[in-house]
């Protein structure tokens, strides 16, 4: 498989925007940002700024591009995927490889719907505090990318030119033996966190002091474990306490990207978070009352938004 030298970053957003500025900033590669209008045009006239450097980054416009990208970074928020999925499809070829670093169970069988499974690694993207206020976006902690084929015990050939491309960017990577246990983790965090901050609207710092803050982000993450245990996921309690050493390494003013959502009166992913928990526990008999209450909370906050 050749090296991967074109990448094309979707979803230009806190996640895209670190990504695509190392990417463009390392050589060896050419990176561009696809978008429609109005995006395109913005992100073409004002660029990007990660932690207060200015990236002028190419704009590509879906029904302008012809040649197929090696590498696409897919980081937008889960609601856009139904609408913004075929705006891919100039970009994606025979060599292409697509990755998600989007949080939820979803993102990955969806592209794979699209444009099949073979084109598609899963990943997550673990203890990034990447914030986002109109296209300048700052982080303290780059975290890293854990990515694969479900099963890596012996990683494939796309996987490890993945890996290389990673390395060549400056970005921390791990391909784990095991994929769906870590998205499954990944997966409990934010129903745990990211749900936690919305509902009480408070940053990193309050879970890594506060008890009661504690309590709820663990009931909802308990009902995780529970569900995990019923599908043969191999998750376990002490997968609690390796998210509490994460947790304690984030800046005590950083948010998580629902909090984000919330202040900025945007639309949220709990229908990925507590809306999937409700969904799988009914199928499954799984008990979720914790993720019924968060899901019916946050519903109001996005109605009542301003
Ligand atoms: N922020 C974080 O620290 C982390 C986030 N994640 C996950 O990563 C994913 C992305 O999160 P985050 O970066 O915070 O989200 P953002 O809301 O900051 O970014 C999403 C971006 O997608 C853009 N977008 C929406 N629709 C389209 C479209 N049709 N074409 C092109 N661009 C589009 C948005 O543009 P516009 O602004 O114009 O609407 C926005 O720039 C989510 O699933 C999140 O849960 C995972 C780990 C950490
Ligand atoms: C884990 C966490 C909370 C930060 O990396 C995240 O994934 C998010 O903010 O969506």
């Amino acid at each position: 498989m050749k090296e991967i030298k074109n990448v094309a970053i979707f979803g230009a957003g806190a996640m895209g925007a670190y990504y695509a500025s190392r990417f463009f900033e390392s050589s060896g590669f050419s990176t561009v940002l696809l978008a429609r209008n109005p995006r395109h045009d913005r992100l073409k006239a004002e660029g990007l700024t990660v932690n207060g450097k200015h990236y002028s980054i190419p704009v590509v416009h879906p029904d302008e591009t012809a040649s197929p990208a090696d590498l696409i970074i897919v980081a937008l928020k889960n609601h856009h995927l139904p609408e913004a999925a075929h705006d891919l499809k100039n970009l994606v070829g025979e060599g292409t490889t697509l990755i998600s670093v989007m949080n939820g169970l979803d993102s990955e069988e969806y592209l794979g719907s699209i444009y099949g499974m073979d084109k598609v690694l899963y990943a997550i993207a673990v203890g990034i505090d990447a914030l986002r206020q109109g296209n300048e976006i700052t982080y303290t902690n780059p975290g890293k990318i854990y990515f694969g084929e479900s099963d890596n015990t012996i990683p494939n050939e796309r996987v490890l030119n993945v890996r290389n491309a990673f390395e060549r960017a400056g970005l921390a990577s791990e391909i784990p033996a095991d994929m769906m246990r870590m998205l499954w983790w990944k997966f409990m965090i934010n129903v745990g966190i990211n749900q936690a901050s919305a509902v009480m609207r408070v940053p990193y710092g309050v879970f890594q002091t506060s008890p009661d803050a504690q309590k709820l982000m663990e009931m909802l993450m308990r009902e995780v474990l529970a569900l995990a245990h019923r599908l043969r996921v191999n998750l376990v309690e002490q997968d609690l306490n390796e998210w509490s050493k994460v947790l304690n390494s984030l800046s005590p003013q950083g948010k998580t990207s629902m909090l984000q959502d919330i202040e900025a009166g945007r639309k949220t992913e709990v229908e990925s978070f507590a809306g999937k928990m409700v969904e799988l526990g009914k199928i499954h008999g799984i008990p979720t009352p914790a993720n019924e209450v968060v899901l019916s909370i946050i519903h109001v906050l996005e109605q009542t938004r301003a």
